[in-house]
């Protein structure tokens, strides 16, 4: 393949041919090349080492430029931002993530983003703890029935499925707070329509396939026409329910104390527009892409920081001691709460460290809205895609030294900004006002369900556990979605001494016998 004629514009800057079709990048077709810890993102990862912080890379016709320079990636988000555009997704991605805030542009982005953001304020999602704490207690003693029903009082679990189910419960509340029953029903169907689409977005693409009255795109087609008609109703319903509340109100302020829910916010905002007609309104069918976008980017994203923390501190039992030890000084033998959070600094950076090593959002991209100049003389041409690769920045050994492959929580005891030399090389949730709007409940819901089991339980890895990291738009331990026997043969024989190499996202507990009284959880190995 030949490259484009802008190619004379980009003259400090190294050019890389990469055959795949469009996609973030799974690393399949040069994985053969890069095994192991290059292999979610050998692309850049290795091939960074070669070119340098900033380079071209070809996504079969169309050319990308990759900027992992931190002072690049200040000028794209924030001081440049106006110039740069969000990257337009594939419509079977589009079908997956919604219509809603991901994809939105200019005023009716703002005023979505103005809505919603109310929804994450530390102080409203304090009010969501006890349900998610709740669902994780749920999970825990399920594992602990299933430990005591094997005799062993060890159980071998995939995490992955189980928090999805924590991850499910707390989107669903987050969204339709007082309506959970009927979010329930609604994020289910939702949940089988994702399961269709990403089963859709792993096959070759076949233009103008999703089209085709295949069984499954009957059925998907069926699902979508039953979400939009349930949450067509719920929205009437929990409309005249406002209505007739601010008018009992009579203007007073209510705040009554309960969580203030997506769906709610929009609501309310365009109840406000029949008395304040200079307010803008969200449509009906707006609110319905907005809640299937926040169930898109707020359920996997948060079951993959779940699970690689879990992993991490499977791998690393002396940094699950300390963290217990943190839990157990903190919360003693109650139940985590939301006054306990602030307390869990170790955990904090545990979290924050799972991110850099394993941060679910591997990359995001942006396209030039006009010929931009950045600061470097690097000329970017209108409509040229940037691909920001936030994993490579997290590895990247200039920025985070020569451990920057291990696992090392300490690094963040002075912050995230002063973890590492530069304080934007820790980007997982993005930068500038297209930042993570859910990464607060991310987090919250990270610290409470670690906190949960690592005061439950003792977590090792399975001996079955095989370490291979995939990217299938987002960052997965390694599934059987992809190729299975293929990537299993790959794995070296003998587990490497890099532990990042080889570990384990399944969990075996062990039940304290008697929480009151034991401030460590009792182990016996079996
Ligand atoms: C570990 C968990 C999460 C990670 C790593 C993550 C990562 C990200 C990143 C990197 C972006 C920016 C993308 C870009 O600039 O192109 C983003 C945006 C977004 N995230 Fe998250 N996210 C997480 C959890 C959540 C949750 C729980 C929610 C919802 C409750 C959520 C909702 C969103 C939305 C709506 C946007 C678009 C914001 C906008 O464009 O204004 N995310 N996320």
């Amino acid at each position: 393949m030949g490259f484009m004629p802008f190619t004379s514009l980009l003259p400090p800057h190294r050019h890389l041919c990469f055959p795949s079709p469009d996609c973030y990048c799974c690393g399949s077709c040069v994985e053969w090349q890069f095994p192991s810890p290059s292999r979610p993102f050998p692309s850049l990862m290795v091939f960074g080492d070669d070119a340098g912080p900033t380079f071209l890379i070809w996504f079969g016709p169309t050319p990308r430029l990759t900027v992992a320079e931190p002072e690049l990636i200040l000028e794209i988000f924030l001081t440049r931002a106006d110039a740069f555009d969000r990257y337009e997704a594939h419509p079977v991605v589009r079908q997956l993530e919604g219509d809603g805030l991901v994809s939105l542009h200019g005023d009716k982005w703002a005023l979505h983003r103005r809505v919603l953001g109310d929804a994450f304020y530390p102080d409203n999602l304090n009010r969501l703890v006890p349900h998610v704490g709740k669902s994780v207690a749920a999970l825990a003693e399920k594992w602990r029935e299933m430990a005591a029903a094997d005799g062993s009082g060890e159980v071998e679990v995939d995490v992955a499925e189980w928090f999805q189910e924590v991850t499910e419960e707390a989107i669903t509340r987050a969204t339709f707070g007082g309506s959970y029953n009927d979010g329930r029903v609604v994020f289910g169907m939702q949940s089988q329509l994702m399961a269709f689409a990403s089963e859709a977005f792993r096959k070759v693409l076949v233009p103008g396939y999703r089209f085709m009255p295949t069984k499954k795109n009957w059925l998907s087609w069926k699902l979508d026409r039953d979400i939009r008609r349930s949450l067509t109703r719920l929205i009437g319903r929990r409309s005249d329910e406002a209505a007739a509340a601010v008018k009992a109100a009579e203007g007073e302020k209510a705040d009554t104390g309960s969580f203030r829910d997506l769906l709610g916010l929009m609501i309310n905002a365009s109840q406000r527009t029949t008395r304040a007609p200079a307010a803008k309104a969200i449509p009906v069918h707006d609110m319905v892409e907005e809640c299937k976008t926040f169930f898109f980017a707020g359920k996997q994203t948060t079951t993959n920081l779940l699970t690689w923390a879990t992993v991490l501190l499977a791998m690393h039992p002396e940094w699950q001691e300390r963290a217990r030890r943190e839990v157990l000084d903190v919360c003693g033998s109650d139940d985590p709460s939301k006054e306990h959070l602030p307390g869990l600094k170790m955990l904090g950076m545990i979290i924050n460290e799972t991110l850099r090593l394993y941060p679910p959002a591997v990359a995001t991209i942006r396209r030039a809205k006009a010929d931009v100049r950045l600061s470097d003389g690097c000329m970017i041409p209108r409509d040229m895609e940037l691909l920001i690769p936030i994993m490579a920045i997290h590895h990247d050994a200039r920025y985070w030294g020569q451990d920057a492959a291990q696992f090392n929580p300490a690094r963040f005891a002075n912050g995230a900004a002063r973890a590492a030399k530069h304080p934007l090389a820790f980007i997982p949730f993005g930068l500038g006002s297209r930042m993570c709007v859910g990464q607060n409940l991310a987090r919250l819901e990270a610290k409470l369900t670690m906190a949960i089991l690592l005061q439950r339980f003792e977590i090792r890895t399975s001996p079955k556990y095989v370490h291979a990291p995939t990217v299938l738009m987002l960052l997965y331990p390694h599934r059987r979605l992809m190729e299975p026997s293929k990537n299993l043969s790959k794995v070296p024989a003998e587990v490497p001494e890099d532990p990042s190499i080889t570990l384990d996202r399944k969990i075996s507990s062990e039940t304290r016998q008697n929480r009151r009284v034991e401030r460590m959880p009792q182990r016996r190995r079996s």
